[in-house]
Parts: C-alpha cells; sequence; structure tokens
C-alpha cells in the first residue's frame, strides 16, 4: 500500500525526532500525546532542529516551512487512527503501550499499519493485542533521530511480507538504513549498547571510577562520541531501566541486572538531560557531574 499520512503517538525526544523526518520526506504527519505541553514544546524544539538544518545549509527556508506545515498535533488519539502508518512513542512501559494500542483499534482504517517505536519491548506481545498482528511490526528509530542513520525493523511472529516490504520502502524514503532484527528482547543495537551503560554504572557504584574518569574513558579510549553516561542521560535513565528490566527478565540471565544506582537514579526521578539531572546536573551553564 502506499503510504501518505502518519500518526505519531508520543511527543517526546523520540516523537518530535520522528515527526520532523517524516515531514521533511514529504509525509503529512499528526502527532498526538496526552500532555498540551508536550506537544508544544515537540513543535518549538522541531522548529529548532529544522533551523538548525537550514543554517548548516543542508535545507532551504521553504523546505523547513513546508515541513512545519505538514504537522499537525493533537490530544486525541482518535486523529491519528485515520493516517496510513502508525508510530507509537510513548513511555517505555507495556502496559502504557498496550492501552493506546486497544483505544486507537476502534478507529482505524482496515489498512493502517501499526508499529512500535519500542527499545525493547516483545513486538509479537504487543501486535497479539490487536486486531491486525500481520500489520504490526517493531519500528525501532535511534536518537537524535534526524542525526541517526539507521532504523531496527523488527517482524513479529505473525508480520506479513507486505507490511515489512512497505516499511522498507518508507525508510528508504526518509532516507535512512533498515536492519532487520529479529523479535527477541532488545533486538539488537539496545541487546549490545544496554547493557555496556548498565556496566558503566556498575563501574561507577563500584568506585572504579567517577562520572567523569569513566565517560572520558570511553570517549578518548575507544573514540565514542558520548561517554555512556552521558548518553545514559541523553536516552533517558527510565528507558534505560526499563531496557534493563526487560532483557533481565526476558532472557532470565543475571549478566543483565540493572545496576542498583541506576535504579536509584530513577526513584529521584533524576531520568537525565530530561529532567535536568541524572548522572550530570544540566542546570547550571554547563553540564556538572553528581558523582
Ligand atoms: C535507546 C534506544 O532505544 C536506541 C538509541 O537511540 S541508543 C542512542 C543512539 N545514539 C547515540 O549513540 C548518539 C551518540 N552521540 C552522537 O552520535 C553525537 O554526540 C551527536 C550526533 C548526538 C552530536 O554530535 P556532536 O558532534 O557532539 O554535535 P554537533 O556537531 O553539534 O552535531 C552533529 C550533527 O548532529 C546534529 N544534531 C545534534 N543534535 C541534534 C538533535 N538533538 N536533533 C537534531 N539534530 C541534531 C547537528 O545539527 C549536526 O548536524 P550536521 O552534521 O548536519 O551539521
Ligand atoms: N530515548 C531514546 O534514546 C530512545 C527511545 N526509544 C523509545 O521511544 C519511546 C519514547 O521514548 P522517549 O521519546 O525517549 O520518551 P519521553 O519520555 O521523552 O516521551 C514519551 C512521551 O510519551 C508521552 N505519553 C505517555 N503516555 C502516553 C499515552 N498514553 N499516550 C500518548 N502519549 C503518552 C509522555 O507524556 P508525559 O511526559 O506527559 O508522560 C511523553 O511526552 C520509548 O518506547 C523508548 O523506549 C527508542 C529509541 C531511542
Amino acid at each position: 500500500m502506499s503510504i501518505k499520512t502518519v500518526g505519531i503517538v508520543g511527543a517526546g525526544q523520540m516523537g518530535n525526532g520522528i515527526a520532523h523526518v517524516f515531514a521533511l520526506a514529504g509525509y503529512d504527519v499528526v502527532m498526538s500525546d496526552i500532555s498540551q505541553e508536550a506537544l508544544d514544546k515537540a513543535v518549538a524544539l522541531i522548529d529548532k532542529n529544522l533551523e538548525r538544518q537550514v543554517s548548516r545549509e543542508k535545507i532551504s527556508a521553504a523546505e523547513k516551512a513546508a515541513a512545519l506545515g505538514r504537522i499537525t498535533t493533537t490530544l486525541k488519539l482518535s486523529d491519528v487512527a485515520q493516517t496510513d502508518l502508525v508510530i507509537e512513542a510513548a513511555t517505555e512501559r507495556e502496559t502504557v503501550k498496550q492501552a493506546i494500542f486497544e483505544d486507537l483499534l476502534p478507529h482505524l482504517k482496515p489498512d493502517t499499519i501499526l508499529t512500535s517505536n519500542t527499545s525493547s519491548i516483545s513486538i509479537t506481545r504487543l501486535a497479539s493485542r490487536t486486531d491486525r498482528p500481520e500489520k504490526f511490526m517493531g519500528f525501532h528509530f535511534m536518537n537524535p533521530v534526524p542525526v541517526m542513520q539507521l532504523v531496527e525493523l523488527i517482524r513479529g511472529i505473525a508480520t506479513d511480507e507486505p507490511t515489512y516490504k512497505a516499511l522498507v520502502e518508507v525508510v528508504e524514503k526518509i532516507g535512512k538504513t533498515a536492519a532487520s532484527a529479529e523479535d527477541f528482547p532488545a533486538f539488537i543495537v539496545n541487546r549490545i549498547l544496554m547493557p555496556m551503560i548498565n556496566e558503566a554504572v556498575y563501574t561507577l557504584y563500584e568506585g572504579v571510577g567517577n562520572v567523569k574518569s569513566i565517560d572520558e574513558s570511553l570517549k578518548l579510549g575507544a573514540n565514542h562520541p558520548m561517554g555512556p553516561l552521558e548518553l545514559a542521560d541523553f536516552i533517558g535513565l527510565d528507558t534505560c531501566l526499563a531496557i534493563m528490566n526487560v532483557l533481565h527478565e526476558g532472557l532470565a540471565d543475571t549478566k543483565y541486572r540493572p545496576c542498583p544506582l541506576l535504579t536509584k537514579y530513577v526513584e529521584a526521578g533524576w531520568l537525565g538531560r530530561k529532567t535536568q539531572r541524572g548522572f550530570y546536573d544540566y542546570r547550571g551553564e554547563t553540564p556538572v557531574p553528581t558523582r
């Protein structure tokens, strides 16, 4: 089927980035959230990130204006259901995602493809709660979406070939590269990346290094663009912990045990950049390590 309209559920850091790239590629985008504040913030951020691309001469001012003109926002989930492709990008919690798909079902067009941007949760299980498991897929973008080249495509056990091919085509149209992953906890990228981040938190917890020395070691010693703790703050510590819990429960191996210090930061509400505090404190002019 030909996809022209895209509905995005959740206007957080991933939702806004996904809206950005789809609008720039010519799709009409409807973005929804439960909070008007999140929607307003998302549109302001898309504007800012598009402007950055204009100033670096990656896109023209006219392309920016056209992209912004293709994005509408709504608090009504049913507005999203009338699109050709739904991308769920709400909080990484299975009950939240299940409730969203349940609420969407009565309003969907018969041929709408449903996808989730989940970082870790079983696509087969999410799909099984809908009326169209054959038209359901994992559609996993990387953060920051306008910059990162990869999109993981994850087929559930029932996903059919036309749905998979439709998404491969969409990935090409938005100028990104697809990698297929099987539907096992955290797929490929987070199966490898998140245990590394969790190990960095253990390294901090056990006093082997402090925030600065751990991040500097991986940046200068392994050429990572961000240190693992800086990256955890960037991703969101709640999301990191949720992914580790899915790995731990789904693979039943103690090597995936979330570090208690990661749990403590999340319990404190220190979720990283999005709450201004995590392994670094972002409230001043430059980030200051919290340990
Ligand atoms: C958790 C999951 O489920 C999966 C995941 O996403 S895991 C996380 C994956 N992401 C990563 O690992 C990111 C690691 N970090 C990086 O690659 C880099 O630090 C970075 C690209 C984020 C920033 O790079 P940098 O060199 O420090 O910054 P900077 O030079 O300012 O920006 C580089 C480019 O990114 C753009 N950019 C940076 N942040 C951006 C943002 N939030 N939104 C849009 N564009 C952004 C800049 O405009 C710039 O674009 P051009 O090259 O076209 O001019
Ligand atoms: N952060 C990352 O680096 C990456 C994250 N992901 C995945 O993308 C998804 C979103 O993550 P991210 O953007 O970082 O998270 P954020 O916390 O930035 O955003 C989540 C958004 O979803 C909203 N939300 C919560 N419940 C609902 C609901 N029932 N209906 C609509 N919106 C809702 C939240 O609103 P409120 O704030 O009011 O609760 C918030 O605005 C997760 O599944 C995550 O695992 C995938 C790749 C990378």
